[in-house]
């Protein structure tokens, strides 16, 4: 598991290590895993051209004392200084950090000597390392150094974030102006929630944790992502003694005259989610059974379809959702799409049996009552307030998929396999089956949407390649992504 802790408890852990330490021993250990994480991205330390841009805080104190390293490596190390004046009306930068530099022969300037052509002083850069702000940066970069991280990424040196991209909001992902575009992000001690949720993510690239040796307490886990592992120790694994019944019976409630396609997309990620049987109620049941003659089909509604241990309403029904009599089930539900549409917040409070909601930031926007940009620049808080209006569990699709449950207390989980390619028609239906499918056999809400997120993501990668992929497919290649996982 891939845990991310708020900046305040990254700093609570901070303060009580270093009260153990010697002076400047963890800025040391961050210099250090950062130095040799830059040489690992050169073809060779000696006589390459690094650019350190630093702000006044210790994160760009972490950049200067990593450019030391490399001076004394034999880098040619020039440090272009960010940092608000001082009494000397010089910027203001990590008074250690910036001698360290110094004696190791790297050379610095205030980057206000070469604001007129930022493009000039970065020109022949193999690598450029990004300590204007780490967590304690607040809002999008200033304008100065805004203008450098614009030529740093079209240099095309390296860009190495430090600890953060500098302008992402650590605690939330949210990017509130302009914000270093890194190659890789070298974050230390723990992850931060931005690095893991869109938009901030993508602007981190690759990610690399280095050991501080910090411990934040496993309570204040803020985000989490699950890894192969933890996706295959919640897979359920049918006994020697299941029939399947007791594997649990999914029931899909999609599909209409006009949209049968949804039904058809719904029942194939259901039959790929582990429930030992998918029943089907609606009328797009021929087109089921064309494509699925294994769905237990019944042309009516869900009231009169026969037993299940979850279902999944929404995928296709058009103007006629009828949630009601699902969401007046004591078993666990799963509302998609038009499912969603003018759902009652206290009728889902009301349930006996736990609510998944699957909304993407449109259907999302229109819950909250919001503008859908909103919700794609506030992901996490998005989903958060959902689940807290809903008492539901909320899983919110999108560039990061996050899932969120109605305790504050449980970290949101953020899927870390999507991508681009599955934002096509019909995949949302494919991830609804497989989610109630895995609701059927028996996972928690939380663990259910989160696992599902994370194959459907896998399969989507298996099936595309690189290439546009259609939902179908997506659906056929969920077993090789449940494999995939297991067998790691
Ligand atoms: N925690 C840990 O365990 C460890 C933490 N460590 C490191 O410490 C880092 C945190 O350091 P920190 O607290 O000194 O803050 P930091 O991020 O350098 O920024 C502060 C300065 O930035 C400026 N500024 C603010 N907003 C801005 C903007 N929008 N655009 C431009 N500039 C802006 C503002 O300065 P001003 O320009 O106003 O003088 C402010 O004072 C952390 O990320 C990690 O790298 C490691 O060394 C070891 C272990
Ligand atoms: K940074």
């Amino acid at each position: 598991m891939r845990t991310a802790y708020r900046t305040e408890t990254v700093r609570a852990a901070e303060a009580a290590l270093m009260a153990e330490l010697p002076e400047g021993a963890l800025m040391r250990r961050a210099a250090a895993g950062l130095a040799a994480a830059c040489a690992g991205l050169l073809p060779r330390v000696y006589g390459s051209r690094v650019v350190v841009l630093a702000g006044s805080g210790d994160n760009g104190g972490d950049a200067l004392y990593a450019g030391a390293r490399l001076a004394r490596r034999g880098a040619g190390v020039t440090a272009l200084l960010l940092g608000s004046p001082g009494e000397d009306g010089r910027p203001k930068a990590h008074r250690a950090a910036l001698a360290a530099l110094r004696a190791a022969g790297g050379a610095d300037r205030p980057a206000s000597a070469v604001a007129g052509d930022p493009a000039a002083a970065l020109a022949g850069a193999d690598l450029v390392l990004d300590g204007v702000t780490g967590i304690g940066g607040r809002g999008g970069l200033r304008p100065e150094a805004a203008a450098l991280a614009r030529a740093a990424r079209a240099s095309g040196a390296a860009l190495v974030a430090v600890d953060l991209p500098s302008g992402v909001d650590a605690d939330t992902g949210t990017v509130d102006g302009e914000a270093v575009r890194a190659d890789v992000t070298v974050t230390f001690g723990a992850y931060k929630p931005g690095l893991l949720i869109d938009p901030a993510r993508a602007y981190a690239g690759a990610l690399r944790l280095v050991d501080i040796g910090l411990t934040p307490p496993a309570g204040e886990v803020a985000a989490e992502a699950l890894q192969h592992a933890d996706v295959a120790a919640l897979l359920p694994h049918p006994a020697a003694e299941s029939d399947k019944y007791r594997r649990g019976v999914v029931g899909v409630v999609a599909g209409s005259a006009r949209y049968p396609g949804a039904a058809v997309l719904c029942v194939s990620g259901a039959l790929r989610g582990g429930a030992g049987a998918v029943r089907y109620a609606g009328p797009a049941g021929e087109a089921v059974l064309a494509r699925h003659p294994e769905t237990l089909v019944h042309p009516g509604g869900p009231a009169e379809a026969g037993r299940v241990q979850s279902w999944v309403i929404g995928p296709g029904l058009g103007d006629t959702p009828g949630v009601e009599a699902v969401l007046a089930s004591d078993v666990p539900v799963l509302v998609d799409a038009d499912g969603l549409r003018l759902l009652d917040p206290a009728a889902v409070r009301a349930r006996p049996a736990p609510t998944l909601l699957t909304p993407h930031a449109g259907e999302a926007a229109a819950l909250l009552g919001r503008p859908r940009e909103d919700v794609e620049a506030g992901r996490l808080s998005a989903a958060r307030e959902l689940a807290a209006a809903y008492g539901a569990t909320v899983l919110l699709k999108g560039s990061t998929t996050v899932v969120a449950s109605p305790d504050p207390k449980d970290p949101v989980r953020v899927n870390p396999t999507g991508t681009p390619w599955l934002a096509t028609a019909g995949t949302g239906d494919v991830l609804s089956g497989l989610a109630g499918s895995l609701l059927a056999a028996g996972l928690a809400p939380r663990d259910a949407a989160s696992v599902a997120a994370y194959l459907h993501g896998l399969a989507a990668r298996r099936a595309s390649h690189g290439a546009p992929v259609a939902a179908y497919d997506v659906a056929e290649a969920l077993s090789g992504a449940w494999r995939d996982v297991t067998e790691d």
